[in-house]
C-alpha cells in the first residue's frame, strides 16, 4: 500500500463539485490500496522541473498533480496528493511544480507552478545570497517597511530561509499591507513568517514559532529520504499532512479546503495541542487565532493517548458546547463521547450542564448542602431559582445600602464571588471574608445590610426549594472537594475548557475539583479582551497555578487584516488585565488574508438605518451569500427583534437566534452577546449609536465603583461582535454614533 500525503490546497486549486470530489475520493483510494494500478494512468511529465512529478486521471476531464517519492527500505513509495485540475492546465502546472527541501532550515515545501506565483522559479536556484549584492542594492532602494523595522535581506534569507526572491521583495514592500500580499503568495510557512516579520517578531522567535532546524539536511540520506524526513518538520505541516486513516482521509477529500483546522495545524497550534504539560496551562490569544480548535484538537489527543482516560471539554454555554461536540466528532467521529463527567472519553458540556451532571452523581448532598449553604439541600436540584428573586428581596427590604449596591447584578456579583466561593454561611464569617477583586469596598455596617438581603434571598430559594445556576456549581465543586478529602479519587483526569474568561468564582472551584493538580490536568483556552460577563478573576486566587505555562496565539485565521485592526482598534486605550493579572496586550496579532475596509455607515434615522441594514443584506443574497452567512448583531433583544421585523417586512428571510439553532437558510439577527465564539461571512453591527453602545441601562445597574469595569465588558462586547465576521463587516447606527468605535472612519 502506498502512504499518502494531503497538501493544503486552498490557495492554488479551484473548486470541485461534489461529484468530482467523489472521483478524487475513488482514485485516492485505489492509489493508496495499489498504486500500479493501470486504470490510475500515473504518469511522469516530460520536460518537469521535479522528476517526482506525476499526474494521474480522475476522470477524463480531469487530473490530480502528484509528487512520487519512494522509500529505498520499504517496497511502497510515498505520494504527496497536491490537487485535482482540468485535465491540460494540470498536465502545464504538473511541469512547473516542485518539492524543494529549504535550504536553511529543512522544511518541505511545494510549489504547484505559477498559481503560488512562483512561475519563474524554476530558473532559480533556491539558495541564500551570500554575495551581498541585493542587501547593497537595497541599501541604495527607498527604505521598504521590513528595513524599518530592522531587518536585513541576510536575517531574511541566511537565518530564516525564506526564498531570496521573495525576501528581496518584501524588503522593498513600503508598508505592512504592501508585505501582506508577498505573504499571500509565499509557499507554506514563509507568508506566515513574513507576517511575523511585519508585526516586528524577532528572527529567533519566529524560528521557534515555527520549530525551524538549524541542521536542515542530513547529507547521508539520499534526496528522497531527506525529502521523508523534511516532511517531519513542524512547520512542514502546515502544508502537507499524512493520513493513515482512510475514513479520515475520505472526510478530508470531500471538504472544500481538506477543513484545514482538522488537517493543518500551525506549529504553534500543534505544539499546545500535543504537548505534555505538569500542570495548569493556559492559552490566551485574539479572536479567531484558533482557541477552540487547539481545545478540541488536545481533548482528541488526550483520548489518543489514553483510551480510558476520563477527559471533561467544557466551555461558557450550552450553544458553544454543541458546537465543540459537533467539531470534536467531526475531526474523529471515533472518539469515545462519555455521557456523564468521570467516564472514560470526551464529556463535552457547557459549564452549567457540567455542574448539574457532577451534582447529580453525587452521594453526599446533605452534607455539603449543609456545608454552602448552611441547611439540607432541597429535595431535587433541577428547579431553578428565578431571577426576579434578588429584584423582589431588594424591592421589599429597607436596609439602608446604598442604592447603587441594593441592585440584583451587584448582589448577584457578591454572592458568586465572596459568598459562595468562599462557603459563607453565617454573617459572622462574611464580616470577616476577604473580598479581594471586588470593585467596590464594604464598610461593616454595609456588609451587615448586605447579609440580611443574601439571607432574605436564601430564605425564599429554601421555601420555594429552588438553586440557582451558580449554587449548582458551587455544591458540586464542594461535593468534589468533600469526596477526595475522604479518600476517594478526582472524577476526571483532564479538564480543557475554552472560553474561560468568562468564568466566575464557582465555575473555576468546580475545574479545579473535578481534576487533581498534576500533569495535563487543566488546559485553559482564554481571551481577556473577550470577557463579556461578569468580574475578572485571578487565577491564584482561585488554586490554579499557572506558574509560566501560559502562552499567546497571534495569527488570525477567520477573518481579513482589514476586519481585524479595525477589531482591535475598539480595544485601543483600554487597559486590560489576564488571569494571572498581566497585562493583556494585542501586540503582534496579525491575519494572512486580505479583504474590503469595514464599512462605517451614518443613517439619517432610526427607519434609514432599518432600509440600510436590509438593502445591504439583499445586495450580497443578490450576488449569492447564502443568507445563513450573514448575520446581524444588536446590543439588545429588543433592537435584534426590531431588525427581524424590518427584515422581513423587506422581504428578506431572518430569524432571531436565541438559544435554538436557526432552521433553514435565512438571515440570523442575533445579540452581540449570543454571537460569543461563532463566525459568520458577513456582519453587520447595527444600532451602534451611543444610548445602545456602551447600553446605558448596563451602566446604570453597577455601582460607581464598578463602572469601569462595567464600561471595560461594553468595549470587549463590541470587540466580539466585531471580530465574528469572515470575510466583510458593516457598522451602522442613526443619532450620535457610539463613543466606542473611537474616530476610527474605515
Ligand atoms: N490551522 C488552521 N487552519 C485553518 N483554519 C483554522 C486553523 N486554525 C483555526 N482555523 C479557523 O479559524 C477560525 C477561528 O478559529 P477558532 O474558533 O478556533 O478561534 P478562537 O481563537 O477560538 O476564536 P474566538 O476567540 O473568537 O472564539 C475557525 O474558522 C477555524 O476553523
Amino acid at each position: 500500500m502506498a502512504n499518502l500525503v494531503l497538501a493544503s490546497n486552498s490557495k492554488a486549486m479551484p473548486k470541485l463539485d461534489g461529484s468530482i470530489k467523489n472521483k478524487v475520493w475513488a482514485f485516492i483510494e485505489k492509489l493508496s490500496a495499489d498504486h500500479k494500478s493501470p486504470g490510475l494512468h500515473i504518469e511522469p511529465i516530460k520536460g518537469a522541473v521535479d522528476k517526482r512529478v506525476r499526474t494521474g486521471r480522475v476522470d477524463l476531464n480531469f487530473r490530480a498533480i502528484l509528487f512520487k517519492v519512494d522509500d529505498k527500505f520499504g517496497d511502497d513509495p510515498t505520494f504527496i496528493y497536491m490537487g485535482t485540475w482540468p485535465h491540460d492546465e494540470a498536465n502545464k502546472l504538473a511541469e512547473r511544480s516542485r518539492l524543494q527541501i529549504n535550504p536553511i532550515n529543512g522544511v518541505l515545501e511545494g510549489i504547484i507552478g505559477e498559481l503560488d506565483g512562483t512561475d519563474d522559479r524554476k530558473k532559480r536556484v533556491v539558495v541564500p545570497d551570500h554575495s551581498g549584492e541585493l542587501d547593497r542594492a537595497l541599501k541604495t532602494a527607498p527604505q521598504g517597511y521590513l528595513a524599518g523595522l530592522g531587518f536585513t535581506l541576510e536575517d531574511l534569507t541566511d537565518r530564516l530561509g525564506i526564498d531570496p526572491a521573495a525576501a528581496s521583495e518584501a524588503l522593498t514592500a513600503v508598508d505592512e499591507d504592501a508585505v501582506m500580499l508577498i505573504a499571500e503568495r509565499a509557499v507554506g510557512w514563509q507568508g506566515g513568517a513574513l507576517l511575523d516579520l511585519a508585526t516586528g517578531t524577532s528572527i529567533d522567535d519566529i524560528r521557534i514559532k515555527y520549530g525551524l532546524s538549524d541542521a536542515p539536511v542530513d547529507e547521508n540520506l539520499d534526496e528522497d529520504e531527506q525529502i521523508l524526513k523534511a516532511l517531519e518538520q513542524p512547520a512542514s505541516k502546515m502544508q502537507f499532512a499524512f493520513i493513515e486513516d482512510n475514513d479520515e482521509l475520505r472526510r478530508a477529500i470531500e471538504s472544500d479546503d481538506f477543513a484545514a483546522w482538522r488537517v493543518f495545524l500551525h506549529p504553534e497550534q500543534r505544539t499546545y495541542a500535543e504537548k505534555n504539560y505538569n500542570g495548569a496551562f493556559r492559552l490566551s490569544g485574539g479572536a479567531g487565532t484558533g482557541k477552540t480548535v487547539v481545545a478540541i484538537h488536545r481533548a482528541r489527543n488526550l483520548a489518543h493517548a489514553n483510551p480510558d482516560a476520563r477527559i471533561v471539554l467544557t466551555t461558557y454555554n450550552k450553544t458553544l458546547a454543541q458546537s465543540l461536540k459537533s467539531d470534536l466528532q467531526l475531526l474523529d467521529p471515533t472518539l469515545r463521547i462519555a455521557e456523564k463527567p468521570g467516564e472514560p472519553g470526551v464529556y463535552v458540556g457547557g459549564i452549567d450542564a457540567l455542574g448539574y451532571a457532577v451534582l447529580r452523581q453525587a452521594t453526599n448532598l446533605a452534607e455539603t448542602a449543609q456545608s454552602v449553604l448552611g441547611y439540607a439541600s432541597p429535595d431535587s436540584i433541577n428547579s431553578r431559582t428565578r431571577s426576579s428573586v434578588w429584584r423582589n428581596v431588594v424591592a421589599e427590604a429597607a436596609t439602608g445600602l446604598d442604592p447603587k449596591m441594593a441592585t440584583p447584578s451587584f448582589l448577584e456579583n457578591e454572592y458568586v464571588a465572596v459568598i459562595l466561593a468562599n462557603r459563607v454561611t453565617t454573617l459572622e464569617q462574611y464580616v470577616k471574608v476577604a473580598r479581594p477583586g471586588r470593585g467596590v469596598r464594604l464598610s461593616r455596617p454595609q456588609r451587615i445590610a448586605v447579609w440580611k438581603l443574601v439571607e432574605a434571598y436564601r430564605r425564599q430559594a429554601r421555601m420555594d426549594g429552588t438553586l440557582s445556576y451558580a449554587e449548582v456549581l458551587a455544591l458540586a465543586a464542594e461535593s468534589l472537594r468533600l469526596r477526595t478529602d475522604a479518600g476517594a479519587d478526582h472524577l476526571v483526569d483532564h479538564v480543557i475548557v475554552d472560553e474561560a474568561q468568562d468564568l466566575h468564582a464557582t465555575h473555576w472551584a468546580l475545574l479545579r475539583d473535578l481534576v487533581a493538580e498534576g500533569s495535563n490536568d487543566l488546559f485553559i483556552s482564554e481571551d481577556s479582551h473577550q470577557r463579556i460577563y461578569g468580574q475578572p478573576v485571578v487565577l491564584g486566587r482561585l488554586g490554579i497555578k499557572i506558574v509560566g505555562r501560559s502562552r499567546r496565539l497571534t495569527l488570525n485565521y477567520r477573518t481579513t487584516a482589514q476586519n481585524l485592526h479595525f477589531a482591535v482598534s475598539i480595544l485601543s486605550g483600554a487597559e486590560y488585565k489576564d488571569l494571572e493579572q498581566d497585562d493583556e496586550s494585542t501586540a503582534g496579532y496579525r491575519s494572512a488574508r486580505r479583504g474590503p475596509a469595514p464599512e462605517l455607515v451614518e443613517c439619517d434615522s432610526a427607519a434609514d438605518e432599518l432600509d440600510e441594514v436590509a438593502s445591504q443584506v439583499k445586495s450580497w443574497i443578490a450576488k449569492g451569500v447564502e443568507p445563513s452567512s450573514i448575520a446581524v448583531l444588536t446590543r439588545s433583544e429588543a433592537v435584534r427583534d426590531q431588525f427581524v421585523r424590518a427584515l422581513g417586512e423587506r422581504d428578506v428571510a431572518a430569524r432571531a437566534l436565541d438559544d435554538k439553532p436557526v432552521a433553514g437558510d435565512c438571515v440570523q439577527v442575533l445579540t452581540m452577546h449570543r454571537s460569543k465564539g461563532m463566525e459568520f461571512s458577513r456582519v453587520i453591527l447595527a444600532g451602534v449609536d451611543d444610548a445602545h453602545v456602551p447600553s446605558s441601562a448596563s451602566l446604570k445597574s453597577v455601582p460607581d465603583d464598578e463602572q469601569a469595569e462595567a464600561l471595560l465588558r461594553e468595549r470587549s462586547l463590541l470587540y466580539v461582535a466585531a471580530s465574528r465576521a469572515r470575510d466583510e463587516l458593516i457598522v451602522t447606527w442613526s443619532g450620535k454614533r457610539s463613543e466606542l468605535l473611537g474616530s476610527s472612519t474605515q
